[in-house]
């Protein structure tokens, strides 16, 4: 069965095709076929197209034009033509999943696609303006492109749907819990897939485990991981709360909100610009959200970009500390995506203020770009794993188990 996956994020939409025996699931993330990645960092009215395959061919063009569908398509048709063709006609395809990264109150787990499930999805826009709408873009592009296949919606919300209502509700009036106003946690897939992962690295069973995934990528969140459920989480509402990330603020005096639109003159879209795009290690460091150039910057001496990444760490310890005490102990701290697989200092900083716990990170195993390994010290009284997350192979999998 060949399953394509679309993972729609703020700034771009990566795909991969799986080939995946009808019968049953590897117990091991097979590689895709095909994988294809549409990036709007660069200017407005053009697209960048990378493609690759698992034969080594590879693609890279710029697309003009402002319709996201129209560079989907411009990327999907790559699958049957010229040197990225693993393909012979896009209705091979027998199945697609999609990353949805807000659910809502409604979707607690995977569903196929259905009209109504996509107007839930354009509803829930409000609440993750970044991620909604190119998850619809990129339904809608298949639509068209392949009438009559399944289409598969995996949320991101999903996981957390176990969070007890002492976590999940705010302290504000109790009528916001009817309307839909509480905490749902984001990077769900991800957290899954890698305490799922963790268990099978230190050879444990799931339910036996207390675990903290660190996911620090552009977005970043913890959850607080018991008996294979997710007790606790750092993201909320939407996926501005809590860690400091690449451009977005995380967690902040709400206080400061009132102020700004009060007094300041603040629209409520330059609000939402600011806290979304202009924040976190851009706003405090003036140089990227790219944890890469702050750390560069650091080495030449840069004292903005030392503030943005100590704050990160003190965030990130924090929050840490908060998931700690939900959980009441610690088998394994998991650090992954972009900055939580490749930063060796952002792990080794995280890790020292847990020396208390008896947690010791070995500093050359963490320096060796560790990818599905335990980087802890054999005394250590916890375990340290880095975890190379696998959203696309998630999504393939729950697919795969929605259809059969
Ligand atoms: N070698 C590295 N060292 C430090 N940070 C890195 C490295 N490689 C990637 N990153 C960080 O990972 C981030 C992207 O993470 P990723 O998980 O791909 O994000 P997303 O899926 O949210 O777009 C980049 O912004 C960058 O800060
Ligand atoms: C939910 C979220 O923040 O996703 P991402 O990190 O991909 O932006
Ligand atoms: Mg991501």
């Amino acid at each position: 069965m060949k399953i394509l996956v679309l993972n729609a994020g703020s700034s771009s939409q990566k795909s991969c095709l799986y080939e995946i025996a009808d019968e049953a699931l590897p117990t091991q993330a097979p590689q895709p076929l095909w994988e294809g990645k549409v990036n709007w960092t660069q200017d407005k009215g053009v697209a960048e197209v990378e493609v690759k395959t698992a034969t080594g061919a590879k693609l890279q063009e710029s697309i003009p034009g402002d319709s996201p569908q129209a560079h989907l398509t411009y990327m999907l048709n790559t699958l049957t033509r010229d040197v990225t063709k693993v393909i012979n006609q896009l209705s091979e395809i027998d199945l697609v999943g999609h990353r949805v990264v807000h659910g809502g109150q409604d979707y607690r787990e995977s569903v196929v696609i259905t009209e109504d499930v996509k107007k839930a999805i354009a509803n829930l826009s409000n609440l993750a303006p970044e991620h909604n709408p190119s998850a619809l873009a990129g339904i809608e592009a298949i639509e068209n492109i392949l009438e009559k296949v399944t289409q598969v919606a995996v949320f991101d919300t999903a996981f957390h749907s176990t969070l007890p209502d002492a976590v999940a509700i705010y302290p504000g009036p109790y009528e916001w819990v009817d309307q839909g106003i509480r905490r749902y946690g984001f990077h769900g897939i991800s957290h899954q897939y890698c305490s799922g992962r963790a268990a099978q690295i230190l050879g444990k069973d799931l339910a036996s485990l207390r675990l903290i995934t660190c996911h620090l990528g552009n977005g970043c969140s913890l959850a607080a991981v018991k008996n294979g459920r997710s007790i606790d989480t750092s993201m909320g509402f939407t996926p501005l709360e809590g860690l400091m990330m690449g451009s977005r603020s995380g967690s902040i005096d709400p206080g400061i909100l009132i102020h700004l639109l009060r007094y300041c003159d603040y629209s409520i879209k330059k609000l939402d610009y600011i806290l979304n795009k202009t924040s976190g290690l851009r706003g405090i460091s003036d140089i990227s959200s790219d944890m890469r150039e702050v750390t560069k910057a650091i080495a030449q001496g840069n004292t903005r970009a030392k503030l943005a990444w100590d704050m990160y760490v003190h965030r990130l310890r924090s929050g840490i500390g908060a998931m700690l005490t939900s959980l009441g102990g610690l088998d394994a701290l998991v650090f992954t995506a972009g900055v939580g697989e490749n930063s060796p200092g952002i792990r080794q900083a995280a890790c020292e203020a847990l020396g208390f716990l008896g947690l010791k990170i070995d500093l050359e195993k963490n320096q060796q770009q560790p990818v599905d390994e335990d980087i802890a010290t054999d005394d250590s009284a916890v375990r340290v794993l880095v975890i190379h997350t696998k959203e696309d192979w998630a999504i393939a999998q729950q697919s795969w188990q929605l259809l059969k």
